[in-house]
């Protein structure tokens, strides 16, 4: 098997692989790829490409329906780095209320000036902030990320509201209870002197789901005077022109943004980092480990584990004879067809896992003798099958 880097991963990661896997810098023959965010939007995939593992959280560099259809499974690493944002997201609440950033460049301005001390004292009143103790924080998202941030938050003495109308079940138990539960996004923007997005980009004509641009006019017109915003999750989220217009007149005190771009890097009022949320040794470590270790459950034995394009599938190890695995449509007759096609060669299913996912389905079968090409070819010629793969 061979592996691609389309971004630089953490060797600790790297090094689980064992023996049968190589590194090779030809995307084209690689078996599975990992990145990070290099955008993949543009690349074509070998029919030879079985996986893509995304070593973070955002997946929206990778097009994973061009993908499903391909009979290539997307993976990613939720939760992996999600302390490593919650930090830096608390570090952003800071930012945004003591003028540290201020403070230390100028510092920096009259270091070279006779008794630094003295200006120092004279100084520092330009630079008052203040406290996060008492104040409102809106949390819209409740995901790995969102729930560490919320949670932290009650710890700083903040009020914390959370919004997440798809919250899971894992995720609320993990919610403090002083988190207030709230139901709509309005009672964030009204009450709350920061708000912070922790929820995925996404496009979606139905407001509730789309997060694409969410903090706009609209939004902004409905907040508190002087609120300040967070974006730690993706730059779209945000309408940078609207931004800016609410910037200048103070409705925005403050935007803490880990996505700058062109126009916001140039913005007053913006305090922007350069995507710096997962880069922390622990960060990059764990999405590192726990992508290549879901890449070669899926190679071995056909388990997809936190795919986000195929359902997730546990067939366990594999320990019969053989063991093939067909990513497909989610039509019907699918697995009448499979087993028809098997049982026409003589050959007896052991087991069979069928799991489902939207338009896309996967099925595990596995079989008391070895797998031949035959099998395989009658297989791959069912219509709605996208990849047939031999596992053993
Ligand atoms: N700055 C960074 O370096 C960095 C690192 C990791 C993740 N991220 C970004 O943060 C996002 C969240 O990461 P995560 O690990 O918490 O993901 P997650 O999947 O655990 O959580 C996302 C949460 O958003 C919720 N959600 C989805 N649509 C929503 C909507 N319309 N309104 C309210 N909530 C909604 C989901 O129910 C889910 O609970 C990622 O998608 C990624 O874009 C950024
Ligand atoms: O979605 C994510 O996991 C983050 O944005 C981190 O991206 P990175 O791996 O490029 O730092």
């Amino acid at each position: 098997m061979k592996y691609s880097c389309l971004n630089p991963i953490a060797p600790i990661g790297l090094n689980i692989f064992s023996d049968s896997y190589e590194n090779t810098d030809n995307v084209d023959e690689a078996d599975v790829i990992l990145v990070r965010s290099a955008s993949m939007h543009d690349m074509e995939f070998s029919d030879n490409l079985k996986a893509i593992a995304r070593a973070g959280a955002g997946y929206n560099n990778i097009p994973i329906e061009k993908c499903a259809e391909k009979g290539i499974v997307v993976f990613n690493t939720p939760g992996a780095n999600a302390n490593g944002v919650k930090e830096l997201v608390i570090a952003g609440l800071i930012l945004a209320s003591r003028d540290i950033i201020g403070g230390v460049n100028w510092v920096q301005s009259i270091k070279d000036q006779p008794d630094v001390a003295k200006l120092v004292e004279k100084g520092k009143k330009q630079f008052v902030g203040k406290e996060l103790k008492g104040k409102k924080l809106g949390v819209i998202g409740l995901g790995a990320i969102g729930v560490l941030v919320a949670n932290a938050a009650t710890h700083l003495g903040m009020t914390v509201y959370g919004y997440d109308p798809f919250i899971s079940v894992d995720r609320a138990w993990s919610l403090s209870r002083s988190v207030i539960h709230v139901k709509n996004r309005e009672d964030i923007y009204r009450d709350c002197d920061y708000i912070t997005v922790h929820t995925p980009l996404i496009e979606d004509d139905d407001p509730n789901s789309n997060t694409k641009e969410m903090i706009n006019k609209e939004s902004i017109g409905k907040m508190k005077d002087g609120v300040v915003i967070l974006n730690f999750s993706r730059g779209l989220l945000v309408n940078d022109n609207d931004m800016e217009e609410a910037l200048k007149s103070g409705k925005v005190a403050k935007y803490v943004t880990d996505f700058p771009n062109d126009k916001t890097a140039n913005m007053e009022g913006v305090i922007a980092i350069p995507h710096l949320g997962a880069s922390t040794e622990e960060s990059e470590d764990n999405c590192a480990m726990m992508a290549v270790k879901q890449l070669m459950d899926y190679i071995e034995n056909g388990n997809i584990k936190n795919s986000v394009n195929f359902p997730n599938c546990d067939a366990g190890e594999c320990v019969s004879e053989g063991r093939i695995t067909i990513l497909h449509r989610n039509i019907p007759k699918m697995l009448t067809q499979f087993t028809a096609a098997i049982s026409v060669l003589d050959v007896n299913i052991a087991n069979l896992v069928n799991k489902s996912r939207g338009n896309y389905a996967y099925t595990v079968i596995d079989v008391d003798t070895s797998v031949n090409g035959e099998v395989v070819k009658k297989l791959k010629d069912i219509e709605g099958v996208l990849k047939v793969r031999v596992v053993k």
